[in-house]
């Protein structure tokens, strides 16, 4: 059976190390991960840090790794990482469209392949992170699970062909709401404020607005209906976005062609 006594993270550039960071900061023992990043600075205090795949298998001790490289990469790298994943390995991959089908025949001696889709987020313990996986027998499941639900909020997708569209929602959400908070600073800018007062306010409004829809019962479009009150201000920058449904079909769209480059990565384009 997997634990995930020692995980390899193959690839530990922005995504990878956020994940890193956050299962340290959840209390993980940094003697349980190792690193093979032949371009990483530094790994954190206690962490290996390999160059190559040759010196990552000389210590051999891992029994899961994380591939945290480009999607393009795979083709290339994986011949190279054979005796790492074979003999029991688990393979997580956080590589953006790539199927189960494509990591069962890129690692073909691996135990068991597991989709990984975290954000950013994982930094601070607080992501979503979509699992989807082949092979994990139940109380491995169970170790997955409570592993990466450390870095925020995990769940099992059972439809592999729903992996794309909740990438594009939970993976790149983050980019979708930084940019809204970028246009909405420089509306307000545009419109009279200082850009460092109008940051600092939609930061903190985002931060406590998400909080307490978070902890609420009742959906985001009804918090908003609350916000409107009868007669008020909020009422008429809702008609704006509303108007011809305006920032519905925009979203839609966004979401179209993020999840339509998933399936776009899977077929190999560049
Ligand atoms: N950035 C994000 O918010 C998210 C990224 N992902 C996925 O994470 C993966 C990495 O994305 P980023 O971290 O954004 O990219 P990145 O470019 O920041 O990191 C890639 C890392 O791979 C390393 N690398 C390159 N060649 C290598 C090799 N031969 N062996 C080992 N490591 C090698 C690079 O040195 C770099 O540190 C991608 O597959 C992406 O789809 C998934 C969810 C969110
Ligand atoms: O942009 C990307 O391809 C990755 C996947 C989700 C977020 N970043």
């Amino acid at each position: 059976m997997v634990e995930i006594k020692k995980l390899l993270i193959i690839g530990c550039g922005n995504m990878g190390g956020a994940m890193l960071a956050g299962w340290l900061a959840a209390g993980y023992d940094p003697a349980r991960f190792a690193v093979l990043d032949p371009a990483l600075g530094d790994a954190p205090e206690g962490v290996a840090l390999y160059r190559s795949p040759e010196e990552a298998e000389t210590a051999g001790d891992h029994d899961a790794v994380l591939l945290g490289f480009k999607p393009q990469q795979l083709g290339a790298l994986a011949p190279g990482l054979q005796s790492l994943t074979s003999e029991g390995v688990v393979v997580y991959s956080l590589l953006a469209g790539l199927t189960l089908a494509q990591l069962e025949t890129a690692f073909p001696g691996a135990r068991a392949h597991v989709r990984v889709m975290p954000n950013l987020a994982s930094r601070i313990n607080k992501s979503p992170i979509i699992l989807l996986e082949k092979g994990l027998q139940p109380p491995e499941r169970s170790i997955a699970y409570e592993f990466f639900d450390s870095l925020g909020t995990a769940l099992w997708l059972d439809d592999e062909g729903q992996f794309d569209l909740v990438t594009a929602l939970a993976g790149s959400g983050p980019g979708f709401v930084y940019r809204f908070i970028d246009a909405l600073v420089g509306a307000a800018v545009e419109l009279g404020l200082v850009r460092e007062q109008a940051e600092a306010l939609a930061l903190s409004m985002v931060e406590g607005a998400s909080a307490l829809a978070a902890g609420e019962t009742i959906s985001p479009g009804e918090l908003a209906e609350r916000v409107a009150s009868p007669g008020g201000m909020t009422r008429e920058g809702l008609n704006v976005l509303d108007k011809d449904e305006a920032l519905h079909k925009l979203l839609v769209e966004t979401l179209q062609a993020t999840a339509e480059r998933g399936a776009q990565l899977s077929a190999g384009s560049d």
